[in-house]
């Protein structure tokens, strides 16, 4: 288990470009088992989670070549099915979240697909059943094997239908596009997850020859081709990263400009940072965010708390909600921070509170933080990453803190941030990997 060691309290300068979006490039990356046919991905991030989905789609047969750093071309013209038995493929399958992804266009193109519990953050309950409850309309049979939590599903064929999704699942509408661009004839999706990089999903997905409609609303009309060709696609700069980046800087006092960041694409992200008084500026498609003092949290209109909390796209994603509620420790004012989606995902708030912030935890989802306005410094401890975000909040918690902390299972951080300590160090940041 590696560390971080940090000596905090040091203002950064200097540009960032964003890495290549960790989530997007897991959906894109399974994508590329639809087709016989050569695709090739760019701004791929070179993160653990992303190597993990790129070697298991190796394993199952996958022709992989390495175009140059970030550009590979993938293509899927043997896969081995007698594979997704093996425990090999039962373990690197269960290693990562997103290779829950492969499910839909196995189905679609072989008629059958394994999963064993998939891997990610350990974050709270985090069901799959709307994903199957989309493949079983769709005609798929299935079977959970609950002793070894391996899920099967099998079809002869798949045949268009409605479906209404019981939530707005992100992988779970990933997998039943996929599944439904080579059905047969017609599939709506209603309450459809509708975030960038399933806009983006479904762009790479018309590119190979889908005809995939209402692209960017929670309702999707698919007419089923019978088969997909290859393309080319490109991965978005990481939202969630860029947000991280506003947050860093702000809590550092730091001048940072996020490089290329694809504005556009960004949603409400940057409204919900300036709501926290965080200044930052567009400039053309960077963001500048300039060394601030200070930064008070604004209220509601009628002067009560102001709260941030999570909600399916176009509202604010659950992946920056720990970064918000790290950086309102220094902000002038208070917040309430919901998370609505995941019920563990606000634990890591302990850390903070040892360090020295003021968060009353109210429940598993809402945090009340009072922002010390600089008033008095965090200080550095020993700390052990939960989870992805919580690691990268604890991150820049630590490089704002008076001190050295050392941050603990840092391959949480590992799996979705690229060089994260080269990058922040060539800023002015004094991290070292132990
Ligand atoms: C690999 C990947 O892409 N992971 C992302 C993906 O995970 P993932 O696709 O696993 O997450 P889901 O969208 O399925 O749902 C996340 C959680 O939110 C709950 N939920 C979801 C939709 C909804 O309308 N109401 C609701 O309460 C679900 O019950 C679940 O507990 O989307 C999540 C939600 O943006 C992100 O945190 C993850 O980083
Ligand atoms: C929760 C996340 O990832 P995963 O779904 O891969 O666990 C995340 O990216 O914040």
């Amino acid at each position: 288990m590696a560390s971080f060691e940090i000596h905090g309290g040091k203002k950064l300068k200097g540009e960032v470009i964003p890495q290549g979006a960790k989530n997007e490039a897991l959906q894109i990356l399974c994508g590329v088992l639809l087709t016989p046919e050569k695709v090739t991905i760019a701004n791929l991030p070179d993160i653990i989670d992303v190597n993990k989905l790129i070697n298991l789609l190796q394993a199952m047969g996958v022709k992989i070549e390495k175009v140059e750093k970030g550009t590979y071309i993938f293509q899927a013209k043997d896969v081995n099915l007698d594979y997704l038995k093996t425990e090999d493929f039962k373990e690197r399958a269960s290693g990562l979240r997103g290779s829950v992804m492969i499910i839909g266009p196995l189905l679609a193109r072989f008629g059958k697909a394994f999963m064993p519990k998939p891997g990610g953050d350990k974050i709270g309950r985090r069901r799959l059943d709307t994903h199957f409850e989309g493949l079983i309309k769709l005609g798929a049979n299935f079977n959970f094997d609950s002793k070894e939590h391996f899920y099967t599903v099998e079809a002869k064929k798949l045949e268009g239908i409605y479906i209404h999704m019981d939530e707005a699942s992100v992988t779970g509408t990933a997998n039943i596009v996929m599944a439904a661009a080579l059905a047969k004839g017609k599939t709506t999706i209603y309450n459809a997850a509708c975030e960038p990089y399933l806009q983006q999903l479904c762009t790479m997905l018309n590119n190979m020859g889908a005809k995939i409609t209402g692209v960017g609303s929670n309702l999707l009309h698919i007419e089923g081709v019978k088969e997909l060709k290859g393309c080319y696609h490109r991965i978005l700069p990481d939202m969630i990263e860029i947000g991280s980046f506003i947050g860093l800087a702000a809590m550092t006092q730091s001048e940072i400009t996020i490089k290329d960041v694809g504005y556009e694409h960004l949603g409400i992200i940057p409204q919900v940072f300036k709501r926290l008084g965080i200044q930052l500026e567009r400039r053309g498609d960077d963001i500048f965010v300039p060394a601030q003092e200070s930064y008070e949290i604004d209220t509601f209109i009628d002067g009560s708390i102001l709260t941030v909390s999570d909600a399916p796209w176009p509202g604010f994603t659950p992946d920056l909600l720990s970064i918000i509620l790290v950086v309102a420790t220094q902000a002038k004012g208070s917040v309430l921070v919901h998370q609505k989606m995941f019920e563990s995902r606000l634990f890591f708030v302990d850390k903070l509170i040892d360090m020295g912030a003021q968060i009353i935890l109210c429940d598993p989802h809402r945090a009340t933080v009072i922002g010390m306005d600089r008033k008095t410094n965090l200080r550095g401890i020993q700390m052990t990453s939960p989870d992805i975000r919580a690691g990268v909040s604890l991150l820049i918690a630590a490089l704002s803190a008076e001190g050295k902390s050392v941050i603990h299972n840092i391959e949480q951080i590992d799996r979705g941030y690229q060089d994260i300590d080269i990058r922040l160090n060539n800023l002015g940041a004094d991290i070292r990997r132990v």
